[in-house]
């Protein structure tokens, strides 16, 4: 992930929002619970286990806190920062952690932790929570791959000792130190051959190791990690070519099961080189982040799509809206926004209630989709009320209009068709409800940035209430002459 500078306002306050936490994160001071938010979840520790329980987060910092009351020192590596959305901000943080123990082993490692924050009203608050183990050990600035699997257990079960003779035993930290035992650890040769990978593998993918082994490495990924994988190795071909020697490169990819599933990994990888400088082959370990994607994926799904219909929200609408005017800016055709807002559709739920009036909402929905192509856009606006977007529409304004009249009229009819809404009712039994509803659509056509988006909206919501006010079940098109 590339560190990135803060660029905004926002960004500033969360790396201060951050920087306090962090604060009293090394001050244990449990005020620092007061950036949870009400739906928290994370993980401990790096661990498996998702809490999803704000109190019992809060329980576990105390605690954490109360086995090391004492300050302890945060050396801060290495900071990034993602905007998700407008209201939700991903930080990722990089840091030695010094017990107020003298050279504990802790201080040698690396940790990650990852935040989410998302505004709640007026404040941010994290709504997850990660912390993950070490990668590198500082110490010679390599992985554990390089080291010999014995070895590694051996360090481990000294640290193990280390930890139990100065601290309490204290799970979270206990599987900071030994949790890697879950990573893979691999080899290949310079032509990505696999040479070796540790029996881990088994357990993540149910490969047994000689079943690896021999075989190319795109073979550990489905379709889409491969093409991943392809693009991290062009890279480091270009670099090298460039004469830059990459260190460790990571990168996330869906990796192949035996049994036919996907998980995801993350995979940091590094060059291994002869006394030339010539590449003789890869190291690196692979770490499941199955459980983080989906997270970041629910995150995503939150903060760009309506919970109802998964059709682009607002927001979404707006990022598309930008891209299709910087495209007709490019290509000079022309696109077109429209308001479908449902006729009488209050009655239905007036009489039937709130649940059979979304099932209406959701079936409108997969119509309007039908009645556009891939490429466009129809999210819901909120209420009753969607948008359909279309890029790509001709250079001339004239059948551009045409084109954009056409998907309209097919809209129109399309929604105007009866609805047979079907309700599950306990113990299974279903009944159907007939409704008839139509749509009122208003449409812009636009063409490169002579409009702004705020405006391209304003015209087509107007555009939609003329359809409203001529008598609903009806298309009207603002011109750019009745602008005012
Ligand atoms: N079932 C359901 N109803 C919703 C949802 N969001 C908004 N509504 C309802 O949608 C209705 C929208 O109001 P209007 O657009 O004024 O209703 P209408 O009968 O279609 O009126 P016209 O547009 O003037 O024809 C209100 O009754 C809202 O309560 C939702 O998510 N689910």
């Amino acid at each position: 992930m590339a560190s990135i500078m803060p660029s905004s306002d926002r960004q500033l306050k969360i790396r201060a929002l951050f920087d306090e936490y962090i604060e009293l994160y090394a001050a244990r001071d449990d005020r620092l619970t007061t950036f949870f938010s009400e739906d928290f979840c994370g993980y401990t520790g790096g661990g498996s286990v998702l809490v999803t329980d704000r109190d019992e987060w809060v329980r576990i910092t105390r605690q954490d806190f109360a086995e090391v009351p004492e300050r302890i020192r945060i050396e801060m590596r290495d900071i990034s920062m993602q905007d998700l959305s407008e209201h939700v901000v991903s930080v990722t943080a990089f840091f030695n952690i010094h017990l107020p123990v003298p050279d504990h082993v802790l201080a040698r490692e690396v940790a990650r932790l990852t935040l989410i924050f998302r505004l709640e009203g007026e404040s941010w608050k994290i709504v997850h929570s990660g912390i993950s183990i070490p990668y590198h050990l500082v110490l010679d600035g390599e992985v554990y791959p390089l080291k010999n699997l014995q070895e590694r257990n051996r360090e481990l079960e000294a640290l193990v000792e280390e930890r139990t003779r100065t601290l309490n035993e204290r799970e979270s930290f206990y599987r900071l130190l030994t949790e890697d035992a879950m990573d893979v650890i691999w080899r290949a040769d310079s032509e990505l051959r696999i040479t070796y990978i540790s029996p881990s593998d088994e357990r993540l993918r149910g490969y047994k190791s000689d079943e690896v082994v021999g075989h190319h490495v795109l073979e550990l990924f489905n379709e889409e990690g491969a093409a991943i994988v392809m693009e991290a190795w062009r890279k480091r071909q270009e670099a090298e070519r460039a004469g830059n020697r990459l260190g460790f490169v990571s990168f996330e990819a869906p990796h192949r099961c035996k049994n036919g599933s996907v998980i995801w990994g993350e995979v940091f990888s590094k060059a291994m080189r002869d006394e030339s400088g010539k590449i003789t082959g890869y190291h690196g370990i692979t770490r499941e982040i199955t459980t983080r994607k989906q997270m970041q994926d629910q995150v995503r799904q939150l903060a760009f799509y309506d919970t109802l219909t998964q059709l682009p929200n607002r927001r979404l609408l707006s990022d598309r809206l930008s891209q299709v005017l910087a495209a007709s800016k490019r290509f000079g055709r022309h696109g077109a926004l429209m308001f479908v807002d449902l006729d009488n559709f209050k009655p239905l739920n007036d009489k039937y209630g709130h649940f059979v009036g979304d099932l209406l909402l959701v079936e409108a929905a997969n119509r309007l989709k039908a009645c556009v192509r891939e490429m466009d856009t129809v999210a819901r606006f909120g209420g009753d009320e969607f948008v359909v977007m279309l890029g790509e529409l001709d250079a001339d304004r004239t059948k551009s209009i045409a084109q954009a009249m056409a998907v309209a009229e097919k809209i129109r009819l399309r929604l105007s068709a009866t609805y047979h809404l079907n309700i599950v009712h306990e113990r299974m039994a279903e009944s159907s409800v007939e409704h008839h509803c139509s749509a009122s659509i208003g449409v812009f056509v636009f063409l490169d940035h002579e409009d702004s988006p705020d405006d391209i909206l304003k015209w087509a919501d107007k555009a939609m209430y003329q359809a409203k006010a001529a008598g609903r079940n009806t298309i009207r098109f603002h011109e750019a002459d009745d602008a005012a």
